[in-house]
């Protein structure tokens, strides 16, 4: 290596530390019991570079409620690390604590309950009975029941039986225990699993342990072929009788991959669980479910249904649904809520009357709700109206709290409505919110928000700052930070033409990152930054990376094409069948947009992106190829037609390329007709006129994008001449995540932009 390029990788990793280390809040509670102070747990997470996985520890506080109604968190000395722990849930009085820690190997899966000063129960699960429990935030379930005696909960169903073998190769009828010495076990059949990130992970099933009797059983009367998932306990009745409320996804006619794609079809399911009094212990009630009670499917006039919440009085099961995504085939769309008036007698009927609370939006007029975007809704997103929700919602190019009344469908935005900055919810206290809030150029801040009545109009929020040790950073951080400002640019479409929709014409959005120094004499080379998806979006929040990158002295132009989500449902349906071009032709678009307004140079732009943003950014210097100084794609998809025959989606491959998906077109070969029109639309078509250097980061377990589409690019390009670096993470899959793949990416880059552009 050259001695300048070795120094620029100390420099810039010395740098990079001090961003790495800033932590993540992954959840919060509150617990408030009568006469006691309210205090609050918050999970805390970090990068751990030697182990490669992240540290999690939770920080507690006391929060002291003063005279003029404001708050104040005091917070205890130090954070307590949290080590082998999968899950922390706990129960809906505050007084117990769930703790689940998913085995590494075959050893059980163990379940601690705790109290408010010890561990009170310990159960060990065989892996005969199940697998790890989901915590992966979509199938993930863990759901006390009112009386807190039971815990209902999603986990990989048990491992088939496989066949077993003696030492010279006889076969042993029956099979024999793991540990039986002299036997040998064969593969068994393949399963089918739900593809990126959930390689071979067994089917999600639903179990409920019953924490006085220590009874654990699979709950029965669903159907084998659903995968479950978000299991919640509907609203108490008298009698013996329960329900549960749960997703249930369909692997009919196949498994195609699940992460980063809501539009697999799914319901909300019902299913009876009876407490029965156990013959050896007649005072422990025993919950069980049966088998001539098969589930309800409570949807079945919508194609997505999913993350079931009750309101707090049970009068309402609310939930969200992606049937635009479903119903047209792109892997993430506008979502729409709704509502089911739960029967107070607890008599459940299969076709509930499905409410919209918020519908999908087409085309939002200027400055008005955009439609509903939610990667998740809280556990718990109540005000004390029992009607009124909370929610995270993606608004353009930034996250905002919303309040929806659920009966009326009213929804204000609650968040700032003037800012840049973006916010999500983590956790209600009564009427009040704690929320965090940030910007690409300032770290996440605790917010909490109180609602301030008005007699004559809507309720407004305001909002205070809560000072906490979480997010502190080193000086040398916060002087790099504060000399950077970020503004969101508006960009208007450049092919309007006759039969689009209205929402394809309106304008785009990108987040310009810069630094705040006067003279623009010299500007700073520019790094063009693409989401993949690509209905996905870039947001205006804290983003470590994207700081380091912008403190060592680059802009950043962030652009949220059309096809983004947070614009309405016709923008986003503007750009399946036309990738490539139209997403090609915005992110140029944007560029010229900062040129001209004498916000860069021409001469030292940089493009990167992952994914669909590989796609764009191959695209981009094959098409463009005079525009870019240097490149880095991460898991680019570079040629459809190769991508087609092996990615767990190749559903995606149809919809993007053309527009609309044919029944059960992504399993049988596509046709030649269809090879063409693939490669005709991918990067490698215009390989052949690339200039920019271009640094490939590939995760080498990717089953979303296999290696082979970067691979095959780069050699091409390594034919021509053409400068080109392949960094190859063996163990990673499509999200190049894990903490020291996170950082030598984002440390690879900054070498390789900083050779062609400085
Ligand atoms: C739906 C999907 O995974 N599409 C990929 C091609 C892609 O772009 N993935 C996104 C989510 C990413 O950012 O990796």
């Amino acid at each position: 290596m050259h001695k300048e390029t070795e120094d620029d990788y100390a420099y810039l990793s010395n740098l990079l530390q001090d961003f790495t280390i800033i932590p993540n809040i992954d959840k919060a509670w509150l617990f408030s019991s009568p006469g006691s102070q309210l205090q609050g747990m918050f999970v805390v997470s970090q990068p751990d570079l030697l182990t490669n996985k992240r540290r999690t520890s939770i920080m507690s506080c006391n929060i002291l409620k003063q005279s003029d109604s404001s708050v104040k968190f005091l917070w205890a000395p130090f954070p307590i690390e949290m080590s082998g722990v999968s899950m922390i849930v706990p129960s809906p009085s505050g007084s117990k604590l769930l703790v689940i820690r998913n085995p590494e190997n075959e050893a059980p899966c163990c379940f601690e309950i705790w109290s408010s000063s010890r561990m009170e129960k310990e159960f060990h699960i065989p892996q005969s009975l199940h697998g790890s429990v989901y915590n992966d935030g979509w199938f993930e379930g863990v759901s006390w029941n009112l009386d807190e005696t039971c815990i209902a909960y999603v986990a990989e169903e048990s491992s088939p039986a496989k066949p077993t073998f003696n030492d010279l190769g006889g076969y042993k009828k029956g099979g024999c225990a793991d540990k039986d010495l002299g036997y040998w076990k064969g593969q068994g059949d393949w399963e089918e699993d739900w593809g990126e990130t959930y390689a071979g992970r067994r089917r999600p099933a639903l179990f409920v342990i019953n924490i006085n009797s220590r009874d654990v059983q699979e709950v029965k009367g669903i159907d084998k072929s659903l995968s479950i998932g978000q299991v919640v306990w509907a609203p108490f009745t008298e009698g013996s009788e329960q329900y549960l409320v749960f997703v249930g996804w369909s692997s009919k006619p196949r498994k195609l991959g699940i992460k980063y794609c809501s539009n697999r079809p799914c319901a909300l399911y019902t299913v009876r669980v009876r407490a029965l009094h156990h013959e050896s212990k007649p005072n422990e009630p025993v919950v069980q479910s049966t088998e001539e009670f098969h589930a309800l499917n409570l949807t079945q006039t919508i194609s997505s249904a999913f993350f079931p919440r009750f309101s707090p009085d049970g009068k309402f099961l609310v939930f969200l649904s992606a049937r635009s995504a479903v119903d047209s085939g792109v892997h993430n769309a506008t979502n729409s809520l709704h509502r089911i008036d739960w029967p107070t007698d607890g008599k459940l009927f299969q076709s509930s009357k499905i409410y919209d609370i918020i519908p999908v939006v087409m085309c939002a007029e200027d400055g008005c709700f955009p439609g509903l975007y939610c990667t998740t809704i809280h556990n718990n997103p109540w005000l004390s109206d029992n009607c009124t929700m909370i929610i995270s919602s993606i608004w353009h190019s930034s996250e905002v709290l919303l309040s929806v009344n659920v009966l009326s469908g009213e929804i204000l935005h609650i968040s700032p409505a003037d800012s840049n900055f973006s916010w999500n919810l983590l956790t209600l206290d009564r009427n009040n919110i704690v929320a965090i809030s940030s910007s690409p150029v300032d770290v996440p801040q605790i917010k909490y928000g109180m609602a301030i009545e008005k007699a004559t109009s809507n309720t407004t929020w305001s909002w205070s700052n809560i000072s906490s040790p979480i997010f502190r950073c080193s000086d040398k951080v916060v002087s790099l930070l504060s000399s950077l400002q970020c503004s969101i640019l508006s960009i208007s479409v450049k092919d309007v033409h006759d039969g689009q929709t209205k929402g394809a014409t309106k304008h785009f959005e990108a987040i310009f990152v810069t630094s705040k120094t006067k003279n623009k004499d010299v500007f700073d080379p520019l790094i063009v930054i693409l989401h993949g998806g690509p209905h996905d979006v870039s947001l205006s929040h804290f983003s470590k990376y994207l700081a380091f990158q912008s403190s060592v002295g680059y802009s950043l132009l962030i652009v949220n094409y059309r096809g983004s989500l947070g614009f309405g449902e016709e923008a986003l349906q503007s750009l399946p069948g036309k990738v490539g071009s139209q997403d090609v032709n915005d992110v140029l678009s944007a560029i010229d947009h900062v040129i001209n307004l004498g916000l860069a140079s021409p001469s030292k732009i940089t493009v990167m992106g992952i994914s669909h943003g590989g796609f764009l950014t191959t695209h981009l210097i094959g098409q463009a190829p005079d525009k870019f100084v240097a490149a880095a794609a991460i898991n680019p998809v570079c040629n459809l037609a190769l991508m087609i025959g092996t990615t767990d989606i190749p559903d995606w491959c149809y919809v993007e390329a053309c527009g609309t998906i044919a029944k059960n077109c992504f399993t049988e070969p596509p046709s030649a007709d269809d090879l063409t029109l693939f490669q005709s639309k991918s990067p490698i078509s215009h390989v052949s006129k690339v200039k920019a250097p271009t640094l490939f980061l590939l995760g080498a377990q990717d089953i979303r994008v296999p290696i082979f589409d970067g691979l095959q690019y780069a050699r091409a390009l390594k034919e021509k001449g053409v400068e080109v670096k392949i960094i190859m993470f063996q163990n990673d899959v499509h999200a190049l995540k894990r903490p020291q793949s996170d950082l030598e990416c984002f440390l690879h880059i900054g070498v390789w932009f900083n050779k062609y552009c400085k």
